[in-house]
């Protein structure tokens, strides 16, 4: 007779504290069914799959040795935090991970009381466990902190700052390292040849029995896994680390796939350490899904995709994506001008630039995950009489602020820019929308700002980028795919602080910058049917402005209109600043600037989140009636 099958221990899992009651032996089962569960729904929403499967026995370790919530398990980046969020009380919800009112694809606070620390950014785990193992010091009601952190986001040079202060502090405080020997791409950099060597070459013999014993220090009933953790602890490099000359007590290498090293070994250390501890976890990426490890990245990020075959599910393409647009035409400028080198943070198959170095080697650099770096590294490359091409996301460009202030404008270096994922970005949310960067690169004397309005624009932007040495240049464009219009041979520069009329009109203008063109086009279309046609500018430049375009736009029409796809502060104000410095205003002239609403817009559809922002065609349209004083039934 057929055996009924065992009710899956997952099932019997709602939150952490329902893994203290399974013992080891169930824990690995857990581990199975968590791995499978993890692909499951990632197979239905898509998303990154990669980092979740190879922290499985990792998150199942914690969440079984310490005492979330009171402990506080800080995930840093957060794309690895599927399992985790399975095993803390939103399984019945992980099949809305990164649509729109489901579960956000980060850790996000607001979410849940089991995530301690928002993410999405890399490298910030390790500051935000000191400040909470600090309050915890000063009376707080907090238990322990651990950070998770790669091997990637470990070369983010914040991390270094935070592990300098931990161990500056001494307070117990835990770092586990997941080093998978993956950033996106293979990863970059000198230490992750040092973290290869410290689990290839011989460690420290007399240092061994430290390691060993401190297994033996296990309360006798988790006796059962130390024999297995001190065969494993043969292989620890303990003392002489890097980490250790910063003040951090290092253990490992551990098999981060091994639950029957990592229970003992977090057992003990969590009834014994006392200062700050790194435990180096090797773990593989897409770990135990054949179609994710035998990817180039691993199943870094992937489309919806059939569990058996592994085959992702991808919409049909209708036009170049604006990366490859960015990256073809850089390829064409590159060609004859040798003088053109391109920079990436980490990103090369994001930005494209993994085009580029497979034309030039020699001329493209992967820094890792360092922008700041990325930023001042361009700029001695352009002090030193190259053409620099920093391709970065406008989110993360973020983190080279200053030194794009203080390295680039102030002394006016001819760096370039390729600001990818500009505005509203989707499933990834608030923590990657490209929000800012037209008001902090705009308010910059010296710096030219541009947005392409399609991908023609794009590669005309990246010529006049090229031409451009008299100073810092950016160009911004979206995620995803162009408009799908016809393309130029090859770029021309175009005429700095120039834009150009798109279709002539009555009345109102709309001068746009970006790609809200296309929507403001639909509205036009809209508007003519109503005899209301208005004229259309793409403006191009957001410094310097053209101001006898917007001069004329204004003597011209009764109202001006300017869009972008940015926050206030971006170009709609220096318009804005440009007509109350020309007194236009005095006139009580009609002017408005549609921008980006004040508060961050949770993931969902880029079309959903720009209707949330009331940025669509629609509103366009309902913008210019209201203008006229056309009366119009509100949208609900
Ligand atoms: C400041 C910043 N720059 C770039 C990224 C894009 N990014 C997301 S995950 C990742 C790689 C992280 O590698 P690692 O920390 O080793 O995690 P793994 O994916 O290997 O688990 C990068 C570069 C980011 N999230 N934040
Ligand atoms: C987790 C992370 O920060 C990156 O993987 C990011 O999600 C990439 O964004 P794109 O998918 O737009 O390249
Ligand atoms: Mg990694």
């Amino acid at each position: 007779m057929s055996q009924t099958p065992p009710t899956p221990i997952l099932d019997r899992v709602r939150l952490p504290s329902d893994l203290k009651a399974l013992t080891d032996r169930e824990l690995h089962r857990l581990s199975d069914e968590l791995r499978a569960e993890t692909i499951s729904a990632v197979s239905v929403t898509g998303g990154h799959l990669g980092a979740g499967l190879g922290v499985i026995e990792l998150t199942v370790a914690l969440h079984a040795v310490f005492d979330a919530p009171r402990d506080k398990i800080i995930w840093d980046v957060g794309h690895q935090c599927y399992p985790h969020k399975i095993l803390t009380g939103r399984r019945d919800r992980i099949r809305t991970l990164r649509t729109k009112d489901g579960l956000s694809g980060f850790t996000k606070r607001s979410e849940s009381p089991y995530d301690p620390f928002g993410a999405g950014h890399s490298s910030t785990s390790i500051s935000a466990a000191v400040g909470f193992a600090m309050a915890r010091e000063l009376g707080a009601e907090t238990g322990d902190a651990i950070a998770v952190i790669g091997d990637g986001a470990m070369s983010g040079g914040m991390a270094f700052e935070a592990m300098n202060h931990a161990g500056h502090l001494g307070k117990r405080v835990f770092v586990v390292l997941n080093d998978n020997e993956m950033s996106i791409a293979p990863p970059v950099g000198a230490l992750s040849s040092y973290l290869t060597r410290l689990y290839s070459e011989g460690p420290m013999q007399d240092l061994k029995s430290v390691a060993k014993g401190a297994v033996s220090l296990l309360p006798e009933p988790f006796q059962e896994g130390a024999r297995r953790a001190k065969e494993m602890l043969k292989g620890m490099a303990v003392g002489g680390t890097l980490f250790e000359e910063l003040g951090f007590t290092y253990v490992g290498p551990v098999d981060g796939h091994d639950l029957d090293a990592l229970l003992p070994l977090l057992r003990t250390l969590k009834a014994r350490a006392t200062g700050p501890v790194l435990i180096h976890a090797l773990t593989k990426k897409g770990k135990g899904y054949a179609p994710a490890e035998s990817r180039a990245d691993r199943g870094h990020a992937t489309a919806k995709f059939d569990v058996i075959t592994g085959a992702q599910v991808k919409a049909p393409s209708n036009a170049p994506s604006y990366t490859k647009v960015f990256a073809e035409s850089l390829v064409r400028e590159a060609e004859s001008d040798e003088k053109i080198v391109a920079i990436t943070a980490a990103m090369p198959d994001g930005t494209g630039l993994n085009l580029f170095a497979d034309r030039f080697p020699r001329r493209t650099f992967d820094v890792g995950i360092a922008e700041q770096h990325a930023v001042t590294f361009s700029a001695g490359l352009a002090a030193a009489g190259m053409r620099p091409f920093c391709a970065i996301y406008s989110t993360f460009l973020q983190r080279g602020y200053d030194q794009i202030v203080h390295d680039v404008a102030i002394q006016r270096l001819p760096v370039r820019f390729a600001i990818d994922r500009a505005g509203l970005v989707g499933a990834d949310g608030a923590t990657h929308a490209g929000s800012y960067d037209i008001g902090f690169m705009a308010n910059l004397p010296g710096m030219v700002v541009m947005a392409a309005a399609d991908e023609a624009e794009l590669v005309h932007m990246v010529a006049t980028a090229a031409a451009h040495d008299e100073g810092p240049i950016a160009f911004r464009y979206p995620r995803g795919e162009g408009m799908g219009v016809e393309m130029p041979e090859r770029g021309q520069p175009l005429e700095i602080g120039k834009g150009r009329i798109v279709a002539e009109g009555a009345r109102v203008a709309i001068l746009s910058f970006g790609t809200r063109l296309a929507e403001v086009l639909k509205a036009r279309e809209a508007l003519a049917a109503r005899g209301l046609a208005p004229t259309v500018a793409d403006a191009r430049f957001a410094k310097p402005l053209d101001t006898d375009l917007i001069l004329r736009l204004v003597a011209e029409h009764e109202a001006l209109i300017c869009i972008e796809e940015g926050a206030v502060g971006g170009f709609g104000s220096h318009v804005a600043q440009f007509l109350s410095d020309q007194g236009v205003f005095d006139r009580g002239y009609k002017f408005r600037s549609m921008v980006l609403p004040d508060t961050f817009i949770d993931h969902a559809s880029p079309e959903d989140m720009y209707a949330s922002a009331r940025m669509n065609a629609s509103d366009i349209e309902a913008k210019v009636l209201e203008l006229l004083g056309v009366a119009v039934a509100k949208r609900a």
